[in-house]
């Protein structure tokens, strides 16, 4: 069986989704999933893009130990340096250095001539090779480029040092037939490209990304870089999780197989689909809602005879489980901890408890708690620690005719009580002005999101927002059994955010 490495790109290419902001704890939450997903390559950021991004990949890079960690750079010696900084702590420091190759980028983007390109693609990666032990060098927009150019650049990109060579359909644009001919093509007209492995990288704006993944595979691609859950620039990238399915479930055509510790797909999902507020169609393949149920009175007759007349997939493969047992109020600190365990968060005792006392909470207003409860609420809790602004107390007075009006109480870090009441068209509207007020900060929504969790009359309710502060934007979450409750909380949770980012800017700034 031929083994293909899977390069995740969630934390550089999905946070390129619109809408996605993560902070430095989501971003390790999520890189600690992907390496226990059994990922190969984590690009965990674009080091020279931001600070944000810079502190993220050198703080993943030293905690991230089965995966190997990459940064983006652009080809030039600045960006390669910040990259060297960010990953030299890594347990081998690889980078991903990237130019245009296609005529249209270098002629309206890059204004330089395929002869300039060239000299600066081998320059740049000489100069990342005597630094980084793995350099990996990309050719954006190598599906719209010249087959000649394309063959000529990655041949001298090896020579110059280059260990990896991805060939990305930067805009979505391939079909699957054509990306094979594409890596075909060089395989016959590049003399030297047995000495690297070939790696494809795909965007989704037709709906082909995945097939075109495999394609590449079965034209000899040996890396595949994809998301979690296909999140990404425009349409997303290739799903990861689907190109893992397709080589299980198809190892007798295909041969391959990647090192995916497939039961953990689920999870990885989850939390990705909570950290990023990007929501999962219930229809997904393999961790959409609706993905093992069967509907209809032919199927359901089937799958009760025996379960392979309709499922290809058991849903246990990819950790989606039928727990048999219920939490609920009566639910003790053992079935408690059990269950989170099985859920995959080992906690110290301290905040076992705290949660506990959470979940009780919980369990006193909700009938049954289910794995999406204590996902949401573990996650939330793991993310909003010593935080600046804690929600002390919430009333909110509504009525037909009447205005509605908020009072709300925040206790700071410092031990400082903040108090205030405001008047909005609608309860969240009069919440939102309220804490705008005990704030003293111009902040403006720029998105709200509700979506009940599970379902059901006694669901938890999981709010999204994204707001903006003097230029900053950042989204936050807030999960609560009250939509009015939730609604602050995910105001609280953005403010907080910003909160850090300003104080993290007044830090570089001394
Ligand atoms: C296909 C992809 O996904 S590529 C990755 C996309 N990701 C991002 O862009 C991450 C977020 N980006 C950023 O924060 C910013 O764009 C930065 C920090 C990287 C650069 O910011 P700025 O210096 O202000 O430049 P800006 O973004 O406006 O323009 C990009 C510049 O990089 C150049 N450039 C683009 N790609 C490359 C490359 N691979 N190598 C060298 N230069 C490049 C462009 O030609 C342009 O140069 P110009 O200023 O001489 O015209
Ligand atoms: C940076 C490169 C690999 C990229 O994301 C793309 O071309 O889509
Ligand atoms: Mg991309």
């Amino acid at each position: 069986m031929q083994k293909i490495n899977l390069f995740d790109t969630t934390l550089r290419d999905g946070e390129q989704s619109p809408g996605v902001n993560l902070n430095l704890q989501e971003k390790l939450e999520i890189a600690k999933q992907l390496e226990r997903l059994g990922i190969d390559v984590i690009e965990a950021g674009f080091p020279a893009s931001s600070k944000g991004d810079f502190q993220s990949v050198k703080e993943i890079a030293s905690t991230v130990k089965d995966s190997s960690v990459t940064g983006l750079a652009r080809s030039v010696t600045q960006d390669i340096d910040i990259a060297w900084e960010a990953l030299k702590d890594s347990a081998e420091p690889r980078l991903h250095v990237f130019i245009a190759t296609s005529p249209i980028h270098l002629e309206h983007k890059l204004k330089k001539t395929p002869e300039q390109v060239l000299e600066t693609a081998v320059e740049m990666v000489k100069y990342a090779a005597k630094k980084f032990p793995i350099v990996q060098w990309s050719a954006e927009d190598a599906c719209r480029s010249e087959l000649p150019f394309l063959a000529q650049i990655v041949e001298a990109v090896i020579d110059a040092g280059a260990k990896v060579v991805n060939i990305p359909d930067t805009v979505g644009y391939t079909t699957p037939a054509h990306y094979g001919s594409v890596f075909q093509y060089l395989k016959e007209n590049v003399s030297n490209i047995d000495k690297v492995s070939l790696s494809a990288h795909c965007h989704d704006d037709l709906g082909l990304a995945v097939a075109n993944s495999l394609a590449a595979i079965e034209a000899g691609a040996t890396q595949i870089e994809g998301t979690i859950n296909g999140i990404g620039e425009r349409a997303g990238n290739a799903a990861l999780e689907e190109v893992a399915l397709a080589l299980n479930i198809r190892k007798d055509f295909y041969q391959a197989e990647s090192g995916l510790v497939l039961p953990e797909i689920k999870r990885t999902s989850d939390l990705i689909s909570k950290l990023t507020g990007m929501t999962i169609a219930p229809n997904k393949a393999i961790v959409g809602k609706n993905a093992f149920a069967h509907e209809s009175g032919i199927h359901q007759d089937g799958v009760l005879k025996n379960p392979l007349t309709y499922e290809i997939i058991s849903p246990e493969l990819v950790g989606v489980k039928q727990n048999p047992i219920v939490l609920g109020k009566h639910s003790g600190r053992h079935a408690f901890r059990t269950r989170l365990v099985e859920l995959g968060f080992v906690l110290e005792d301290e905040q076992a408890n705290v949660l506990f006392e959470k979940f009780k909470d919980l369990a006193d207003k909700k009938k049954d708690i289910t794995d999406d409860d204590l996902f949401a609420l573990v996650v939330h809790k793991q993310v909003n620690h010593d935080v600046e602004y804690k929600l002390e107390g919430l009333q909110v007075q509504y009525g037909i005719n009447n205005i509605p009006t908020a009072t709300i109480t925040l206790q700071r870090k410092n031990g400082d009580v903040v108090q205030e009441a405001a008047t909005g068209s609608g309860s969240v509207e009069a919440i939102y002005n309220t804490l705008a007020r005990c704030l003293e900060q111009d902040v403006k929504l720029l998105d709200y999101r509700l979506q009940s969790i599970n379902g059901g009359p006694d669901a938890l309710a999981e709010v999204f927002v994204k707001v903006e502060s003097d230029g900053v934007e950042v989204s936050g979450r807030g999960v609560a059994f009250d939509v009015l409750e939730s609604s602050a909380k995910a105001y609280i949770n953005a403010i907080n955010r910003l909160f850090a980012v300003k104080q993290h800017r007044v830090e570089q700034e001394v």
